[in-house]
């Protein structure tokens, strides 16, 4: 990857030779947290008292087919600290989901809630299942099941679920009946439930909105002005909602890519067409907006921004390097770069946004809405989006300043913040960390 003195982000620059490339989610946050925990000066033990998490639940789920047959589904819950506030972190449904990712998510979830000053701690859960491949009775069973098995240890002073990949307002409306078994909604047990379930406005897009207002809060010192050309990878929730509103603020979006398929249109794609056709069950490839491309040469597609809002550790030194020129990273999806892509990144004078500052809005938007479900109000879609507003610029302006004042990248910046804010909250509530 070329090196590009002079350009964002150079001075802040870091020797890739001795850093993973290990694309793992636990291998991902276990370097960060063990970086962040050794520029905090703690020690092995606290190091490993920092990395554990406080609870690990997994449970088991029996799937009753459609066609009467049973199989058996493994589904985790996993609480990383409490110490700032209740368990917060949405559910994933994915056949890759293992109890090693759900830790890894939930640790980055108390990064993220502290970075955003969200008075909440980290948690996470999933099941390891393809919900595309289950009719809607089977996937009912499933999430009602998982919501039932981790039930006593979830709720809206314990820990509260939202959505991740593979779950939506659906699904988060089945496990709230279940966390609601005495009859009464308890609209505070969860987030990112319908509208019509006491869900917030605005928690939809939320995470794409997060990724759109960092955007703007970095565009200048990234240098980028006019009409920035944009790679979105994944055109899920974060992903389509990101290119939405990245093209409203003047970007051209010039590729989509999701796993088998991928878009590009060197003038910029009309967004909006493509998510309705996205939405009609079209699929990337035979969009007639746009040129079909393979999507192992999406990175490879000249731009200015890159948006990895897919998953977790697509975006390697190799892949880095395919997207040589890109001068803005926003990290969408947890994870979404190893440590070694980071770093080159870096060299490269590209700015990297990290995950546990540019996805935050999810989590913001859920607090609002947890705060809604606990004063039984509903907020207008306005209030919603100036108080997302007022969260993401604070929480850049204080990553952005601490990582000036230390010449540190974003990510350490970042880490470095919630640290700082756990450690306090351990030594007010006199916990060894927690
Ligand atoms: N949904 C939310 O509110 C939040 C999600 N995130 C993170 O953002 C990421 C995406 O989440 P969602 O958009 O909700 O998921 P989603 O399931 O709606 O969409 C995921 C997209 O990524 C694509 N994808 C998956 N594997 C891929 C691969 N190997 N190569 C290329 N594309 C691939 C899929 O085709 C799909 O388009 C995840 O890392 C998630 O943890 C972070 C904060 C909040
Ligand atoms: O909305 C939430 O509470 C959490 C969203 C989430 O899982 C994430 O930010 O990774």
């Amino acid at each position: 990857m070329r090196a590009a003195a002079g350009t964002p982000g150079s001075s802040r620059s870091v020797s890739t030779s001795t850093i993973p490339d290990d694309p793992t989610l636990a291998a991902i946050a276990e370097h960060q947290l063990r970086a962040a925990a050794d520029r905090a000066g703690l020690d092995d033990g606290a190091t490993a008292v920092l990395l554990a998490p406080e609870r690990a639940l997994e449970v088991s789920i029996p799937l009753r087919r459609d066609d009467g047959s049973l199989e058996s589904l493994t589904g985790w819950r996993v609480q990383h600290s409490t110490l700032r506030g209740p368990g917060k972190g949405g559910v994933r449904l994915a056949p890759s989901v293992d109890a090693q990712e759900v830790r890894a998510l939930a640790q980055l979830m108390t990064i993220k809630t502290a970075v955003a000053a969200m008075p909440f701690g980290g948690a996470k859960g999933g099941v390891a299942v393809d919900p595309r491949a289950l009719s809607d009775a089977e996937l009912e069973r499933v999430v009602r099941a998982f919501a039932g098995a981790v039930s006593p240890i979830v709720g809206t002073d314990l820990d509260v679920m939202a959505p991740d990949s593979g779950a939506d307002e659906r699904v988060l409306g089945w496990m709230l009946d279940v966390l609601s078994p005495d009859g009464p909604l308890r609209p505070a047990a969860l987030t990112g439930k319908p509208l019509a379930l006491g869900g917030s406005h605005g928690r939809e897009q939320a995470t794409g909105r997060g990724l759109a207002l960092s955007f703007a809060a970095f565009r200048e010192e990234a240098g980028l002005d006019g009409s920035p050309r944009v790679v979105v990878q994944g055109s899920g929730n974060v992903g389509l909602a990101a290119a939405l509103l990245l093209a409203e603020q003047g970007c051209r979006i010039v590729a989509v890519g999701r796993s088998r398929s991928a878009v590009v249109r060197e003038e910029g794609l009309d967004v909006r067409a493509l998510a309705d056709h996205l939405d009609d069950g079209g699929d990337l490839a035979d969009f007639d907006g746009g040129d079909e491309l393979d999507p192992d040469e999406l990175l490879g597609v000249p731009h200015d921004v890159l948006v990895p809002a897919a998953t977790e550790g697509l975006v390697d030194e190799e892949a880095a390097g395919r997207a040589d020129g890109a001068r803005l990273v926003l990290e969408g999806a947890n994870g979404a770069l190893t440590p070694a892509a980071d770093a080159a990144f870096a060299d490269a004078g590209a700015l990297v946004i990290p995950d546990v500052l540019a996805n935050a809005g999810g989590v913001i938007v859920s607090t609002f809405e947890h705060q809604q479900g606990l004063l039984r109000e509903q907020w207008t879609a306005e209030e919603v989006d100036l108080r997302l507003t007022a969260a993401m610029r604070r929480a850049c302006d204080e990553v952005r300043e601490r990582a000036a004042r230390e010449d540190r990248p974003l990510r350490d910046a970042a880490f470095d913040l919630a640290l700082e804010r756990l450690l306090e909250a351990a030594r007010l509530r006199g916990r060894p960390l927690r």
